[in-house]
């Protein structure tokens, strides 16, 4: 049954109350945990049940907890999923993930874990999924016509990532949603929709673990096939372009890193995505009723970026001008889009690239993550991706050095025009529309996309906030409006 409880004191009735100031310390510490550094008021148990039955151990939780913050009018909370494992004394392999102690069934002292660092736990989710069972409330359940992993322990994913992530065996990969959010994952419901397509683009759906939350459906986590030795457009595009800074005078064109021909082979797949996804969930009219209601989404996260940095809000006027771009624009379509292209969502595999990470901004409510939007907000990202890879280094040199060396910054500049021009020819050769085609619809995207940067820059990596100001200032003069 839900109970409340506050930082002040554990409540009675929560199944999880004596793990209540465990959790409050444990989960700043967790890199999916948005929330770090603000005030915690309240923490309550949404839901609960026990996953492994009497005979298997560890013993393994799943829970939804409810944080609200102090910064949240009306009690609103935050909902957070965990897999706990639960054990007198557990194996020294989850010695890192130890959230705390608490009296066991049996009244002895027990230590409780996040499960995902269990292989043992992470052995029977897999093994629940290949077998499509029901444990409670949670449904485990193997996609058809797949041919299933083989069962084994996972490894967990280390990295910086929104959810939590476990590998097996090289051969599948299974993320848990951390944010849990009532309705069907736009991350799953889109690889579904892609499978029916045959689409090469995304990696083989396997299975998912669905749940309950507020009466209504919750996609708990989702089984993929694991691409082997692929490397992610980010660490490559970088890899790129510290070799053009490094060498004083060549072109991006002739130093041995250019990576030109990738960023066309990624425009090729994103427009093949896009055709997909609305072969298989349709389109829309992007008509002046549909443009003003996507003028009003950015007017909207324009002023909640205005309203925490100043250098959003010295240029609000300026910038609301470009955005109203989008209703001037030539009419076009809507659909079902990603939603959060960059660089680091697209994987290089030996035969081609794979889109990855379908669940669209973080920030947004799942109504919003779901809405049928212009294809170009996609296309926006990814472009303003290829600018964030080529200004990574010198905004890190910029930190340590006065002044900014402007023949580096110009090389940067050839790095990140020549990628996207690269990208817009792929995108275009595929899709049969060339996004440079429409110019004021695109710098409209591209700037609400870096509105938004700016403020995820400024709430998580301040250091990088220099990346998207600079970006945004482009976007505002003449000269940096044109594509091509
Ligand atoms: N199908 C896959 N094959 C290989 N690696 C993958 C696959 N899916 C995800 N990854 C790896 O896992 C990381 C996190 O995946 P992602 O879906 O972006 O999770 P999150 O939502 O936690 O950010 C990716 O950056 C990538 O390195
Ligand atoms: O990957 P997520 O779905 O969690 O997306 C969020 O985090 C991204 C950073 O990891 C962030 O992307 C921004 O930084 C990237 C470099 O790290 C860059 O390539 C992107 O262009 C830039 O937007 C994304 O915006 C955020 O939603």
């Amino acid at each position: 049954m839900p109970a409340t409880s506050s930082p002040d004191g554990p409540a009675t009735g929560d199944p999880l109350a004596d793990l209540h100031d465990a959790l409050l310390a444990w989960l700043p510490t967790q890199r999916w945990f948005p929330a770090k550094g603000r005030q915690v008021v309240g923490l309550r148990t949404v839901a609960h049940s026990v996953v492994s039955t009497p005979e298997e151990s560890p013993r393994v939780e799943h829970a939804v907890i409810g944080v609200s913050f102090a910064d949240t009018s009306g009690g609103a909370e935050e909902r957070y999923q965990l897999v706990l494992g639960a054990q007198s004394g557990p194996p020294a392999e989850v010695e890192h993930a130890v959230i705390g102690r608490r009296p066991g069934p049996d009244g002895r002292d027990e230590v409780v874990y996040d499960g995902l660092a269990d292989g043992r736990i992470s052995r029977l989710v897999l093994s629940l999924i290949v077998e499509n069972q029901t444990r409670g409330p949670l449904r485990f359940v193997a996609e058809p016509d797949t041919e299933a992993p083989i069962v084994g322990p996972g490894r967990p994913l280390i990295g910086e990532q929104s959810n939590s992530s476990v590998i097996y065996g090289e051969r599948a990969i299974m993320k848990l949603f951390r944010r849990a959010t009532a309705g069907l994952n736009p991350d799953l419901e889109l690889h579904r929709a892609l499978r029916r397509q045959g689409s090469r683009e995304v990696a083989p759906l396997l299975g998912a673990v669905e749940g309950e939350l507020d009466g209504e459906p919750m996609t708990v986590a989702m089984l993929q096939g694991y691409a082997s030795n692929s490397a992610d457009g980010w660490s490559m595009a970088l890899a790129s372009v510290r070799d053009l800074l490094a060498e004083a005078d060549l072109r991006a064109d002739e130093v041995g890193g250019d990576f030109a021909g990738e960023a066309h082979r990624i425009g090729k797949t994103v427009a093949a995505v896009h055709l997909e996804l609305a072969a298989a969930l349709g389109t829309h009219p992007l008509d002046a009723r549909a443009a003003s209601e996507v003028e009003a989404w950015m007017l909207d996260r324009l002023e909640r970026s205005a309203a925490a940095v100043p250098g959003v809000a010295e240029q609000r006027d300026a910038i609301a001008e470009v955005l109203r771009g989008v209703t001037a624009a030539e009419p076009s379509t809507l659909q079902r889009i990603h939603g959060d292209l960059h660089l680091g969502q697209e994987l290089r595999t030996p035969t081609g690239w794979l889109v990855i990470d379908f669940e669209g901004e973080p920030s947004k409510s799942l109504a919003d993550r779901v809405r049928p939007d212009s294809p170009m907000r996609d296309v926006a990202a990814m472009l303003r991706s290829f600018d964030y890879a080529a200004f990574h280094q010198l905004a890190e040199w910029e930190q340590s050095a006065d002044d900014p060396d402007p023949q580096l910054e110009r090389r940067a500049q050839e790095w990140a025009d020549r990628n996207r021009s690269a990208f817009c020819d792929g995108y275009a050769e595929v899709s049969g529309t060339d996004p440079r085609d429409a110019p004021e619809l695109l710098r409209a995207y591209e700037l609400d996309k870096a509105v938004y940067e700016v403020l995820y820059e400024t709430r998580n990596r301040p250091s990088w906030v220099s990346i998207p100001l600079r970006s945004m200032r482009r976007l505002l003069t003449p000269a940096g409006r044109g594509e091509r």
